[in-house]
């Protein structure tokens, strides 16, 4: 008998499609979130010492640092600049029986539901002064808690869908369910064993299910622990490594970053000259980059530029966009009229000088709809806008 075919197992995204995404600050009341989000994105959001000090959700976006667009801005000198950008939420603090309504409820887990991945911050930092929803500092019992909270939400979202469905395939017997059956089926044994479905391999098809109902435990998160500032300069605390291994076993893969909120907000203060010398003596830096690089990785998200004397600007696209899809980040006409991309690697470009000596080594390549954009590239397109071939001007 030959062997049976297969399912492609192509890695299929999770998530809503689009390049619009946001990440959403995850936690208990009074840990930090809005603080984060002030330092974050520059905001003045309000973060006082009182649980469920934010009520409705507070969106801003910081731009994502890269050595690479600031060396294409000094390259090019360009009239614009535009870098790509992270959308972040900062949500009201969730506390233990959410999903069964208590806190902010329901209302505040659809806050998270509208996020496509999470910073889960956890209090690693002692102030008496601080109240602690749960009464003393205690990062892993939060952690469980909000965790537990996701699983009961989602293990209430698939109940409906799963019944509604079942009753398809077993009673009316309609095998076009069957995928949705088995998939929903999969997605509440998941739950039961308290492993978020975004640890489980799905297929496309699968995948493409899952992105009709937007599971909690399908979101990525990126662990934030909030430090005092003499912890986090000291890069000791006594529940880091205690973090680390729970994130070890119940999210493995998934980045722990410490963070501290009173040390950002010190910063923030400071005059440039002032900080640098600061930083400078106490041997330390802000994580903040570093935090919107993971944050937007976690979106999956990535971007090309477009790189020239009008304007040198990141585009976001989300991983794994064939050439045609990012042209019409651009303009719709590119990606209906598209007929090809010519690509150099901005690591390239950076490493030869200009584009004439990328051409002569060969490295400026012509690619056709088929082209996977890559992290980086740097695109110029050819589109045919109806009345003849009009090459994209380079912007
Ligand atoms: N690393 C830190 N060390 C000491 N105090 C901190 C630190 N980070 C935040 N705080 C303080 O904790 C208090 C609560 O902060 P914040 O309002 O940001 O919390 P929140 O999580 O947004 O709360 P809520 O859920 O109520 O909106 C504030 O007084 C803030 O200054
Ligand atoms: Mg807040």
């Amino acid at each position: 008998m030959p062997p049976k075919k297969q399912v492609e197992e192509r890695p299929a995204l999770l998530g809503r499609l689009g390049t619009n995404l946001k990440v959403g600050i995850l936690g208990l009341p009074n840990v930090g979130k809005s603080t984060f989000f002030n330092v974050l994105t520059k905001s003045e959001a309000q973060a006082e010492n009182f649980p469920f000090c934010t009520i409705d959700p507070n969106e801003s976006r910081v731009a994502v640092t890269d050595t690479r667009f600031d060396w294409l801005v000094n390259h090019y000198k360009p009239a614009s600049k535009v870098p790509a950008f992270l959308n972040v939420t900062d949500i009201a603090g969730l506390v233990k029986g959410a999903s069964e309504g208590q806190g902010l409820g329901n209302a505040f887990l659809s806050h998270v539901s509208a996020c496509d991945a999470l910073f889960h911050l956890c209090r690693a930092f002692d102030d008496d002064d601080v109240t602690h929803v749960e009464g003393e500092v205690n990062p892993i019992r939060d952690l469980e808690i909000i965790s537990d909270e996701l699983f009961a939400k989602d293990m209430q979202f698939v109940e409906g869908p799963l019944d509604k469905v079942e009753k398809l395939v077993t009673r009316a017997n309609d095998k076009t369910k069957k995928v949705e059956f088995d998939t929903l089926a999969r997605v509440k044994q998941c739950l039961v064993e308290k492993k978020p479905i975004r640890l489980e391999a799905w297929n496309e098809k699968e995948v493409e299910v899952l992105n009709k109902h937007l599971f909690l435990t399908a979101k990525p998160i990126v662990y934030l622990v909030n430090l005092s500032e003499k912890d986090y300069i000291r890069k000791k605390n006594k529940w880091l490594a205690k973090i680390k291994a729970w994130i070890d076993l119940k999210d493995p893969g998934a980045v722990l970053i410490p963070f501290s909120g009173a040390f950002e907000l010190k910063l923030l203060d400071m005059p440039e000259d002032e900080r640098e010398k600061y930083l400078k003596e106490q041997e330390t830096s802000s994580n903040l980059d570093k935090i919107v690089h993971t944050g937007y990785k976690a979106l999956q998200l990535e971007y090309f530029f477009t790189a020239g004397e009008d304007e040198v600007k990141a585009w976001t696209i989300q991983k794994g966009a064939v050439a045609p899809k990012a042209a019409g980040r651009i303009h719709t006409d590119f990606e209906k009229g598209f007929i090809m991309a010519e690509v150099m690697k901005v690591s390239d470009l950076m490493e030869l000088g200009d584009e004439a000596k990328v051409k002569a080594a060969g490295k400026y390549r012509q690619q056709g709809k088929t082209y996977v954009v890559q992290d980086g590239d740097i695109i110029f397109f050819k589109f045919n806008a109806g009345a003849g071939l009009t090459a994209a001007k380079k912007k």
